[in-house]
């Protein structure tokens, strides 16, 4: 607010020496009351703009609340927090911390709030001003809202528009999807005898000295901006096993992207957050300097687990924070005896809960968002002794040739507004041991305004109408919404023990049943598999479909060996009782190019005869080859295409395709057979001869 001397400024700070004009009657002078709210109270434009915005501080933490910094002031909790970020920022061969200061380098509404820091960090150096960089401050951008991402994306960042249903759209630059082959994680002695190297591994060693090259290189461009965003938040809704992150990065769609993908901290949670439990520094418009040892292009994308971290440069797709993350969540969670699983997630009324496995668009968010049911997530779980939770706090929906008649809810979740929050709902699924061995308490919280990112996608210059059918950009394109615009999400996002496990296979040979009960040998067979048939551009470069196999839907993101996280899912599976189903999501009646995919209405017929048990009443009738059971009919479904022989026109092709497939199974299992799974050698020789048998 301004005081009465400003009052009187015009704006420039020079007090006007006009003399004002003899002032016409009002009403008021008449003696009339006026009771209209008519009138402003500013006397100057700059100060009716200054009215406009309240000033406050939504991610600060409040005043007066029974936190660890309840006693602090707002100054100097504000100060730790920069201190903390300047450390986070910290040149670790400067020993130094940049000067952080809080707000928009353009003037926004934090100017005025602004504080300085510099402080050291790691090191206790003299402060010896060795370059310009540390004369300068930059300027954070700490979890802002999503309308104020908005801004800072529409103002700065080239490709940011806004589309009709207020999503913000953005572009992600050159890579428009994840570039596995760049992705790095710094071997040391703990990792080298724990994590899973060499072949079939997507770990691809860097040693320590090339990550802190990779780190200086990112940090020092990051401190040559004039602004950062940083952004503290959660992952895992299992409040037991939550983990702290902080991601730095210098875009608002990409501060936006992480709004969106990880657990939102509510005001009191932030003020509480201390030190992260991990930070990502994405540098991801600069490029990786190519002399730099194990630097195969101009991306490199490295995790260093002892110290926390993880770098990005050169490449700016966001999806690499997301699923580096996960990445992470893989190597934490099994030392805690929890399992973390590439998959959706999602439970009937009942209380019933299905794992969507799958590799990229095989349709774990398509299938996990069912309208009749309970979103719990679409993507990253985690399955601990109490419950399955999801990692996340949004969904990361495909949305080329995207539909409202088909898939509704992720359609409408592409929005800018509140999102629903049912919690109290659902109490009642949950018994109230659970509740207590998971030491929570549900407080209805004001619905937050939230707001979608749209990636990559093609929209009318004019009305701003996306057109989901154009690949000009890529077929890659993306919708990341945060889980309350699903309207029947579960939040808090867990539920119990699974009852289901879908396994997904997008398979382009087209010769998988639609779906198949299997044993659970053949679901942990299947699993180590994780056989599809990749479809386009979520994997950068690849432009049509292939076999492919990923041990456990998701070989890019294991840290571990992957019979470690097999035998997790057998002991689970084994103790809950849970049924394993194979479902092709792909072609039938011919590969792809011949056939067609299967429609979406029938896969959902599918699934929904999973969840309502009424499949596993069916009679089965066993294939060759592979051995599956396959049920005799499903409500809604034509009985044709259940047996692709049947849906095959040329029984020869289809033969000769069926035994293709399964020597490539066949092949692929080669690298497991040596592997124990579990404590028992029985599991282990019951699997490897749950494979193809021909
Ligand atoms: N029969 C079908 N079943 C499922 N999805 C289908 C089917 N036919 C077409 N699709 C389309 O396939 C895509 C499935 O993508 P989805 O976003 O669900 O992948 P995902 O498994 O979540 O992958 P990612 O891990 O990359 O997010 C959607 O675009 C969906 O419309
Ligand atoms: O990471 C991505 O780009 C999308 C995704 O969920 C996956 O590939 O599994
Ligand atoms: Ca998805
Ligand atoms: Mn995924």
């Amino acid at each position: 607010m301004f005081q009465k001397e400003e009052m009187a400024a015009n704006g420039t700070g020079v007090t006007s020496p006009r003399t004002p004009l003899k002032s016409i009657l009002t009403e008021k002078a008449k003696g009339i009351p006026n009771d209209s709210a008519g009138t402003v109270k500013a006397q100057t434009i700059e100060e009716l703009h200054s009215l406009q915005r309240k000033r406050s501080a939504p991610n600060t933490p409040l005043q007066g609340t029974a936190g660890a910094f309840a006693n602090l002031s707002e100054d100097e909790r504000q100060r730790q927090q920069l201190q903390s970020i300047s450390a986070s920022l910290a040149s670790l061969t400067r020993g130094t911390g940049p000067k952080v200061i809080r707000g928009d380098p353009g003037g926004g509404k934090y100017q005025a709030v602004s504080h300085v820091a510099h402080h050291h960090h790691h090191i206790e150096a003299p402060v010896i001003s060795v370059s310009d960089s540390s004369l300068k401050f930059t300027h954070v951008l700490y979890n802002l809202s999503p309308g104020e991402l908005y801004e800072q994306a529409l103002k700065y960042e080239k490709g940011s528009f806004l589309t009709s249903t207020g999503a913000l759209a953005t572009l992600s630059g050159a890579k428009t999807g994840r570039s596995p082959r760049d992705k790095r994680v710094v071997i040391d002695d703990t990792t080298q005898d724990e994590l899973w190297w060499g072949k079939g591994s997507p770990n691809i060693e860097m040693d320590e000295h090339t990550f802190m090259v990779n780190r200086e290189r990112a940090v020092d461009y990051l401190n040559s901006l004039d602004k950062v965003f940083v952004n503290d938040q959660f992952l895992n809704w299992d409040p037991k096993n939550r983990i702290k992150v902080r991601i730095v990065s210098c875009r608002a769609y990409h501060s936006l992207f992480m709004h969106n993908m990880c657990i939102r901290p509510t005001p009191e949670e932030l003020e509480n957050f201390g030190t992260p439990d991990f930070t990502i520094y994405n540098a991801g418009q600069f490029p990786c300097n190519r002399y730099t040892h194990y630097m195969t292009s101009s991306t490199s994308i490295d995790i260093n687990l002892n110290r926390k971290e993880m770098v990005i440069l050169g490449t700016q797709y966001a999806g690499e924070m997301k699923k580096g993350l996960f990445s992470l969540m893989h190597y934490l969670m099994p030392k805690r005896h929890i399992l973390s699983l590439h998959s959706g997630c999602n439970m009937g009324k009942d209380g019933d809960v299905a794992l969507f496995f799958g590799l990229s668009g095989t349709g774990k968010t398509t299938l996990s968002t069912d309208h009749n049911r309970f979103l719990i997530g679409d993507d990253e779980h985690c399955w601990s002794d109490d419950c399955v939770s999801n990692i996340e706090g949004g969904c990361y929906a495909k949305c080329i040739d995207l539909s409202k008649e088909k898939e509704p809810d992720i359609w409408n979740a592409i929005k800018f507004g509140t999102g629903e929050t049912l919690s109290s709902l659902f109490l009642d699924h949950l018994t109230w041991t659970t509740i207590i061995v998971l030491g929570l308490i549900f407080l209805p919280l004001p619905p937050p305004f939230v707001s979608a990112v749209l990636e990559n996608v093609v929209f009318d210059e004019h009305t701003r109408e996306v057109d989901y059918t154009d690949k000009s950009v890529t077929e890659n394109t993306r919708a990341a919404y945060p889980i309350e615009f699903i309207p029947n999400a579960k939040i808090p996002c867990f539920g119990p023990h699974a009852k289901n496990v879908i396994l997904l296979a997008c398979d382009a040979f087209g010769v998988l049943p639609p779906v198949s009960k299997l044993s659970l040998a053949q679901t942990m067979y299947h699993f180590i598999s994780g056989y599809t048939a990749l479809v386009a551009g979520t994997v950068d470069g690849i432009k049509e479909p292939t076999a492919t196999f990923s041990a456990c839907f998701g070989a890019a993101f294991l840290m571990l060996h992957p019979t470690t996280y097999a035998a997790m899912l057998a002991e689970k599976m084994q103790k809950h009782g849970a049924t394993g189903w194979l479902v092709n999501t792909g072609w039938c009646g011919g590969s792809y190019g011949s056939g067609n995919r299967i429609k979406l209405p029938y896969t959902r017929k599918i699934i929904n005869a999973i969840h309502s048990s009424s499949l596993l009443k069916a009679t089965y009738e066993k294939t060759e080859v592979f051995g599956l059971e396959i049920p005799n009919e499903i409500e809604g479904v034509p009985k044709e295409i259940l047996r692709p022989e049947n849906a095959w026109a040329d029984k020869e092709a289809y033969k000769n395709t069926l035994l293709k497939l399964a020597g490539l199974f066949k092949n692929n299992f080669e690298t497991f057979t040596e592997y124990k799974i579990g404590e028992d050698k029985k599991l282990t020789e019951e699997i490897l001869a749950a494979g193809p048998i021909f």
